[in-house]
């Protein structure tokens, strides 16, 4: 049973100009609601805005404008209760703790009650056994992150927020994660919104998804991903899915900014 009911996230106005000696346009006003226990994926050339869009959902960045309300909330509302929970690129263990005790460590601050069990379904499902009592130095990147994963995940967060959570995961284990993953979130009805760069995962993923135009972000497109849920490894054959990916790659190389030397950039 998931601790919260999923929420509706309601982006109202909301926008970032950057201070960083001359303004830095990050997000131009933007108004976008991601519906409860659904998946989206956020899509974008790089530097258009996508992190900062997540980080201040995430309360993590202050808007310079509008505002974010979760399921009625504040972020950091919603941040205090432990009805949200984040992984970002870089994914941020402590360093002194194994990998088990870094993903029971959620639950302790989330002030719930220990549950081994519930840690070692999620380091199996990561595929992370047999690296239990690992301190993150001794991991590969990809393991740190499938380590920042499972701790996401242990509390059954309503919200849950992913910043190119499979960047440094091989090509394998990453189908295999896309696959597997969305499956324990979605079955519990969690509100997940991921960045990523590959359009093959965020149809795999999502069940929309939004994409940016080049630095201030706004939104080009917005498509819902119409296939059933759950998601199996032989539709990224199928043609509805290969036609999704043609859709949204023609929208990103429409958002791409022409090509200049790169001298110029
Ligand atoms: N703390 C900051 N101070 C100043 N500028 C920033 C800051 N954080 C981000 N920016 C700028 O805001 C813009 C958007 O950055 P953001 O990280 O949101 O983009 P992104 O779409 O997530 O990029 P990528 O796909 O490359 O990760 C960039 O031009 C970036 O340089």
């Amino acid at each position: 049973m998931a601790a919260d009911l999923p929420p509706e996230v309601a982006c109202r106005g909301l926008a970032k100009t950057y201070d960083a000696g001359a303004p830095v346009e990050a997000v131009r006003p933007l108004d976008l609601t991601f519906a409860a226990g659904r998946t989206t994926a956020l899509l974008g050339p790089s530097g258009c805005g996508k992190s900062t869009v997540l980080r201040m959902i995430a309360g993590l960045e202050e808007p310079t404008a509008g505002e974010v309300r979760i399921g009625g909330e504040t972020p950091l509302e919603l941040r205090r209760r432990a009805g949200l929970a984040m992984a970002f690129q870089e994914a941020a263990l402590l360093p002194w703790r194994s990998v088990a005790s870094n993903i029971g460590l959620a639950l302790t601050l989330a002030r719930r009650r220990a549950d081994p069990e519930a840690v070692q379904r999620l380091i199996a499902l990561v595929g992370l056994e047999g690296f239990e009592q690992r301190r993150p130095a001794e991991l590969s990147g990809g393991m740190r992150q499938r380590a920042a994963i499972a701790r996401c995940l242990v509390t059954e967060p309503g919200l849950l927020l992913l910043d190119e959570p499979f960047g440094s995961v091989d090509e394998q284990t990453r189908l295999r994660l896309n696959l597997d993953l969305p499956r324990l979130w979605q079955e519990r009805g969690t509100t997940a919104i991921l960045v990523t760069h590959s359009v093959s995962e965020a149809v795999l993923l999502s069940d929309r998804v939004v994409v940016f135009s080049p630095r201030p972000a706004t939104v080009l497109a917005d498509i819902a991903i119409d296939l059933p849920q759950p998601r199996r490894a032989g539709m990224v054959r199928e043609a509805r899915f290969l036609d999704l990916v043609d859709q949204i790659s023609a929208s990103l190389a429409e958002s791409e900014p022409a090509a200049r030397p790169l001298a110029a950039q």
